[in-house]
């Protein structure tokens, strides 16, 4: 291979799209022709020999001679000379992002593969991109490879890491990985360069179009067409790896489908993952810091005690000192005395030798001793002296400590009171999150709510606002409900619990309440209360009645109707003869009572005279059938139907309050005879209504309402297009420790119960003029 390519020759040599054209067949070389656009740069004759130099270096070190080449080439002219080398550059660009550089030699168009050295440039690649102006291209591009050769500051690498929650899979930590990925660009005539065409438009091709479809077909799921254009883009548009990124990710559940409440469901699982971890640092750490002011605590309590006892002691030291003293003076008075004392007079001469009471060698001992005694007073009063001041140091150190450490403790407790308060927000704040989420699922709500023992004897503990554990033999066994209400809970309490979900009873939602839980466990006191303490019936229609009114510009009717299920019949309990027993009407999707007695309420004294007529009606029954109260399931409903005057929108919602039968076991209650038979007639609504929420839960295609008068007639309530709430009635008492765990077993289950997004029912009407 020569290097005899001359600028002449250049200028004479036809541009490679004509050479490929003339030696090209079918619609690769159309393509070719449309899309070309190469250009000849401008070489001085040592450049041109330069790169023909490293040519031939380059076909050497393949092994490749030009003749090899030839003889591999499809399309090279035979007749062609080899020394002929067009310098004519080319730029092919292929849909993957490889940018080839071609050059013609002897009228063939060849490049330099890694691989294979200089080859022809195959035939079928010509319709899988096209010839670029690379020097367009480049300056279109210069402002991103300038970027790419200045070094990036360190804080890039941390720019590339970040983290997200996926669903499934938590948080997981994210890379941006510099990778090679191919850009769909387009031709900008004004401006002469490649520009990277955007997503939107990207999404009209055809080629991308058809990828797509070919995502959405394997995953209907997902819905954002857009979202599948990004993905492809990131894979080289490549559909399999689009797929398997996806079910990677989301599983098996794409395939079936992904919604927009999936998203929405996925981003609160986020915000509620984020915020449980905050919660459980900030728990941590609230929990180190008390830790922590307890070890102060105990510290500071030591150096008091020794600060104390060291007291104690240069006070001993002291009084000690003062007897030393003491004793000492009182010594040295005495030998003082004694030397004053003149000898005794003679006594009377007697036969034997008289005897000296004072014996001068005996005294200088005395006196001695008295002197060595003085002596050790005085080394031990100065020792004293010196433990004295060394005590009163240590003191004084012991002291500022405990000074500095109350202090510390101090700045302790004012940090965990911060703690504490950045906790319960974030638990608060947790609880709403949360709220959202069961809303979004429509979940059935599970409130807990012990009564108190009068005996004061419990076997239940409530370690937080939504836990309770039972103590069973030593065992302790912990349930977790929305809300856990404690014996001292008010009836306040617990309404304020229920109030966010019945107020959309105002804008068309169905809204049921029930109580649940065995005879005595206070579940009429729950629902129904007392006259001076009244429950969640009376409180949620005042309540609603209230917004009614304090809207203006929608007009509502509310009506009650109030009715008894016993032993399987229906009565109802605002009729003049309540003993009449009902029967159910199902129409699509409405379940009604037909004669059921409505009575409009429209203030609190409507609704105490609705409810107690009702009372009265239920206590009239049950005495007449020998039975009592809390043997038979009652329904509070309240129809509220709303229109809007301006927007001609109607509502209709109903609150639904249901205080059921007591759910203890027949064995338990011994009962025979009537009572066996008004156990058998409870036993079978509520087994069937564990049933209707065992099928709603598994997500069952039949959902038996209709075995049992209490579960059809909690059709519309419990099938989607209401909002629910359980309360779970518990004793405290060792007696109902059985019950009280059957009744938060029953509990636990119907929290996952969940009942999909309520409907609102409305309807446009035309507005009134
Ligand atoms: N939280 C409470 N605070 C004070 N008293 C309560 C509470 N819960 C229940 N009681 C009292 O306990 C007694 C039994 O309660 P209640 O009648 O509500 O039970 P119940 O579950 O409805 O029973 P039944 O199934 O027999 O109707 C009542 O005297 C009630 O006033």
């Amino acid at each position: 291979m020569g290097s005899g390519a001359s600028k002449k020759q250049l200028q004479e040599t036809p541009r490679g799209t004509s050479e490929v054209k003339n030696s090209s067949t079918g619609p690769s070389s159309a393509i070719y022709d449309e899309t070309s656009s190469g250009r000849e740069i401008g070489l001085s004759k040592a450049e041109e020999d330069e790169i023909q130099e490293e040519i031939e270096r380059m076909a050497q070190r393949f092994n490749r001679t030009g003749e090899d080449i030839n003889d591999d080439s499809v399309a090279v002219s035979s007749t062609a000379q080899t020394d002929e080398v067009s310098l004519a550059f080319e730029s092919f660009l292929h849909k993957n992002g490889t940018l080839y550089t071609c050059f013609t030699q002897n009228g063939t168009r060849l490049y330099f593969d890694e691989e294979r050295g200089l080859i022809p440039f195959p035939q079928e690649l010509y319709n899988q991109g096209r010839f670029i102006d690379v020097q367009n291209w480049l300056t279109s591009s210069s402002d991103s490879m300038e970027n790419a050769l200045v070094p990036e500051p360190s804080y890039m690498d941390n720019e590339r890491t970040s983290g997200f929650y996926l669903p499934g899979k938590g948080m997981v930590t994210t890379y941006i990985f510099e990778e090679r990925t191919n850009v769909c660009k387009y031709f900008d005539s004004h401006s002469g360069a490649w520009l990277i065409l955007p997503l939107q438009w990207e999404m009209n091709l055809d080629f991308v179009k058809y990828r797509v479809q070919q995502v959405k077909e394997a995953l209907p799921g997902i819905t954002d067409y857009k979202e599948i254009t990004a993905a492809l883009r990131q894979c080289n548009y490549n559909t399999d790896e689009v797929i398997s990124v996806y079910l990677a990710i989301f599983g098996e559940s794409l395939e079936n489908s992904f919604d927009d409440q999936s998203f929405e469901e996925t981003f609160l699982h986020r915000d509620l993952f984020e915020r449980d971890s905050r919660i459980e640092s900030l728990n941590h750490k609230l929990q180190e810091r008390e830790k922590e002011v307890e070890n102060l605590q105990v510290r500071c309590r030591c150096m008091q005690e020794e600060n104390q006892r060291l007291t104690h002691m240069t006070q001993f030291l002291h009084a000690r000192v003062a007897e030393i003293e003491a004793e000492q003076e009182r010594i040295l008075e005495k030998m003082k005395a004694l030397q004053r004392t003149p000898p005794p007079p003679p006594p009377v001469p007697a036969p034997t030798k008289p005897k000296q009471l004072f014996e001068p060698k005996k005294l200088s001992r005395l006196s001695k001793a008295a002197r060595d005694l003085n002596i050790s007073n005085q080394q031990l009063k100065a020792t004293v002296r010196l433990s004295l001041s060394e005590f009163g140091q240590h003191i004084s150190k012991l002291g500022s400590v405990i000074l500095e450490l109350k202090d510390f403790e101090l700045g302790s407790t004012k940090e965990i009171e911060e703690l504490r308060t950045l906790y319960k927000r974030e638990a608060l704040e947790r609880k709403l999150l949360y709220n959202q989420l069961q809303e979004l699922r429509g979940n059935i709500r599970v409130f807990c709510r012990c009564r108190p023992d009068p005996q004061g004897l419990t076997l239940v503990e409530f370690p937080s606002d939504d836990q309770i554990i039972v103590n069973q033999n030593g065992s302790k066994k912990k349930f977790q409900f929305d809300h856990v209400f404690a014996p001292r809970c008010t009836q306040e309490d617990v309404f304020d619990g229920t109030l966010p979900i019945i107020k959309s009873c105002v804008d068309g939602y169905n809204i049921c309440i029930l109580a649940y839980g065995q005879t005595g466990s206070g579940k009429t006191y729950t629902m129904m209360g007392t006259e001076d303490k009244p429950g969640v019936n009376i409180r949620s229609i005042r309540e609603l009645l209230r917004i009614c009114q304090e809207r203006e510009k929608i007009k509502y009717t509310t009506k009650i109707s109030m009715l008894e299920i016993y032993n399987e019949t229906i009565k109802d309990l605002l009729s003049k003869n309540p003993s009449n027993s009902l029967d159910i009407r199902t129409q699509g999707k409405s379940v009604t009572v037909p004669g059921l007695t409505e009575i409009v309420v429209s203030t609190e004294a409507d609704i105490k005279d609705t409810v107690a007529l009702g009372e009265k009606n239920r206590t009239v029954a049950s005495t007449k059938m020998n039975t009592e109260s809390s043997r038979s399931h009652l329904m509070v409903m309240l129809h509220v139907n709303g229109t809007d005057s301006i927007s001609g929108v109607v509502s209709y919602g109903t609150l639904t309050l249901c205080d059921l039968a007591g759910s203890e076991r027949i064995s338990k209650t011994e009962a025979t005879g009537q009572r066996l038979v008004e156990a058998a007639a409870i036993n079978k609504s509520l087994t069937a209504l564990g049933q209707v929420f065992t099928a709603l839960k598994n997500n069952t295609l039949h959902v038996p309402y209709r075995n049992s008068k209490l579960t059809h007639l909690l059709q519309p309530s419990l099938s989607g297009n209401a909002k629910a709430c359980v309360f779970v009635n518990v004793s405290p008492d060792a007696k109902s420790l059985g019950e009280t765990l059957s009744s938060l077993q029953f509990g636990s289950s119907i929290q996952q119960v969940a009942l999909g997004k309520a409907t609102q029912h409305i309807v446009h009407a035309k507005p009134e003029k």
